[in-house]
């Protein structure tokens, strides 16, 4: 379970996040989707403890990820792509995290294996692709077997088998009774992997309810309902009429 209490983080005159509270839940796929630049990534950031947040706080499994003993057996994140050393290969940099966590080096191959990524191991991990990238942090996410997995856009840069597999992926963990909280810009990929969303606009909570829940609101449309939601927050929408 992950739980942001009354989060609060300021980039200078900017107030990125805005006393943001919410709860996700085991046993589903919660979906965090917002505008650009409406606090997404810097929430994820202090709820995995790379980010203090000026405000408030984050628990994941009822206390802070930062006083965990082995971070990547309680929680793994795919935060960003290329978090990694570009001279390792993927399986020096996995084997590199599972010692650091006290995991057996035989997760790595497991790891490898669920992502597809074998025949690729033993290249350097700056040689790889975006799509491989995202591979290699997901299987760096799933290194310690975590209860509460977090992912920042997981499905960029992924072709549209990799898309598919995410969509899987998300929903097995969800399925094997992980707290899986998860963003994406794709409202139509949303609808297809997320149980529950979490909607926030410049850094607060717009919508904490179910996929169904939201879409009924505008005749069964998401992307209605989500454009309906946010149009008072977006920043940086372009013009659709008129203008030009
Ligand atoms: N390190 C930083 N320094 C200054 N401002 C920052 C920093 N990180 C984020 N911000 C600002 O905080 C706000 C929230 O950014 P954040 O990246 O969390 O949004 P997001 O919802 O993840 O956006 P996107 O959908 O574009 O990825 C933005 O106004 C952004 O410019």
């Amino acid at each position: 379970m992950i739980d942001a209490r009354d989060l609060t983080k300021r980039y200078g005159a900017t107030l990125a996040v805005d006393r943001l509270s919410f709860t996700v839940r085991p046993g589903a796929v919660t979906g965090f989707l917002g505008p650009n630049g409406s606090g997404k990534s810097t929430t994820m950031r202090m709820v995995m403890g790379l980010d203090a947040p000026d405000g408030g706080q984050a628990r994941i499994g009822g206390r802070p990820y930062q006083q965990a003993r082995w971070p990547l057996r309680e929680a793994g994140a795919l935060l960003e792509a290329r978090a990694f050393h570009p001279g390792r290969t993927g399986r020096s940099h996995l084997r590199a995290l599972a010692a650091a966590n006290a995991v057996p080096r035989s997760r790595v191959e497991e790891v490898l294996g669920m992502v597809g990524l074998e025949s690729a191991a033993d290249r350097r991990a700056g040689t790889y692709s975006l799509g491989m990238a995202q591979r290699l942090g997901i299987a760096a996410a799933l290194i310690g077997d975590p209860a509460v997995l977090l992912f920042d856009e997981p499905v960029n840069g992924l072709d549209p088998e990799g898309v598919r597999w995410i969509r899987q992926l998300m929903r097995r963990l969800a399925a094997e009774g992980r707290t899986v909280f998860m963003s994406s810009h794709l409202i139509s990929e949303m609808a297809q992997t997320a149980d529950r969303l979490i909607v926030i606009g410049a850094g607060r909570l717009l919508a904490d309810t179910t996929v169904a829940e939201l879409s009924a609101r505008a005749g069964g449309n998401l992307e209605d309902a989500f454009f309906a939601l946010t149009a008072d927050t977006a920043q940086y929408r372009a013009a659709t009429e008129g203008g030009f």
